[in-house]
């Protein structure tokens, strides 16, 4: 590998599906020890980027790197150091989380029976390896999916949607694991169609859109982007709150919400000072809550499947 080289690098990639553009000229940059997220609504052509970077599909057009090898010149070598799952990890339910480990160990013929203990120590299932897989809860088996990547000591662990399908329970030891495995040096790029998921974890993040990147950047740009929050208020006298509104407040917009109760959109700021004038004018506040967080919005303005396609993608920042 050349010094400087990025963990991954798409250059211009497409992928057509007799006629579908699945992916659609994407080009992203990973560098080592990132967290890199790429975000997405159904159908945005994740599973499919990441499919052409296991080299289980072919793109017709562009180039995928990892680690500076590229399946045109280094064939199955351009998965050296590189380990994961798409979709979601195979195991088979009438064996243990040890013995799937340890035969998939032997299989592969990496690591030192050790590694398996070690593994499932850092994704928490120590104290459940030799309880069924078939007994496991679907959190469990995704993080034994890690264990299994993590037997080859890679140096980019590639997860596609791992939250996908979890209670908040599983999100959470999820996230912790990556955020674990992260601070141990490790590269991540992971897929996911939650806004909130990559927030906390990844550095970078793209966002696609229809096979398109509409978003490039790092959380932080996201959030400088991220239109201000809109609030379900509900009030005991809603006619009288949106004249306050009105004629007290013209920095925030308060209007009737098509669910019942009004929706107030404002900056922060001038949210709280709206809600301590109702509460002046003796209008029972009955209800206050965001709708959105401004990222989530965001992310639903960026995706919008029936907008019209930005003609470019938002580049905030520097992708590392
Ligand atoms: N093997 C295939 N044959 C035909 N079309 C496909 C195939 N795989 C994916 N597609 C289509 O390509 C587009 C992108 O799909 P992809 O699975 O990559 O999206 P995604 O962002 O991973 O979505 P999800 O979050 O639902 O997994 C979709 O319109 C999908 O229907």
């Amino acid at each position: 590998m050349s010094a400087g080289a990025a963990a991954v690098e798409v250059v211009g990639v497409t992928k057509t599906y007799a006629g579908l553009v699945a992916v659609d000229d994407v080009s992203m940059r990973v560098a080592p020890g990132e967290v890199y997220g790429i975000l997405g609504p159904n159908g945005a052509g994740k599973t499919t980027l990441l499919r052409m970077l296991f080299g289980l599909i072919r793109p017709d057009s562009g180039e995928i790197r990892v680690f500076d090898r590229t399946w045109a010149d280094d064939d199955v070598r351009t998965l050296d150091g590189v380990a994961g799952f798409i979709e979601s990890p195979k195991f088979y339910p009438y064996l243990t989380g040890r013995q799937n480990l340890e035969g998939l160990r032997l299989l592969d013929g990496t690591g030192l029976p050790d590694r398996v203990e070690e593994v499932l120590d850092i994704v928490d299932l120590t104290g459940r390896e030799d309880h069924k897989v078939g007994g496991y809860s679907y959190g469990m088996r995704q993080r034994l999916g890690v264990a299994a990547s993590l037997l080859r000591s890679p140096r980019l662990l590639v997860l596609d949607e791992p939250a996908n399908g979890l209670d908040p329970g599983g999100i959470r030891d999820m996230r912790a694991l990556v955020k674990r495995l992260a601070a141990g040096g490790l590269t991540v790029l992971l897929s996911s169609h939650h806004m909130d998921e990559v927030e906390e974890i990844c550095d970078n993040v793209t966002i696609m859109r229809r096979g398109s990147v509409a978003f490039h950047g790092t959380i932080a740009d996201l959030r400088t982007m991220a239109p201000d929050p809109g609030h379900l208020l509900r009030t005991g006298d809603d006619a009288k709150a949106v004249v306050v509104g009105r004629l007290r407040h013209p920095d925030i917009v308060v209007e009737p919400s098509p669910d019942g109760g009004l929706v107030a959109t404002g900056s922060e700021r001038g949210l709280a000072a709206y809600v301590a004038d109702l509460v002046h004018a003796e209008i029972p506040l009955l209800a206050f809550t965001p709708t959105r967080t401004p990222l989530e919005a965001l992310f639903f303005m960026l995706t919008d499947a029936e907008a019209d396609p930005p003609s470019r993608p938002v580049v905030a920042g520097a992708c590392r």
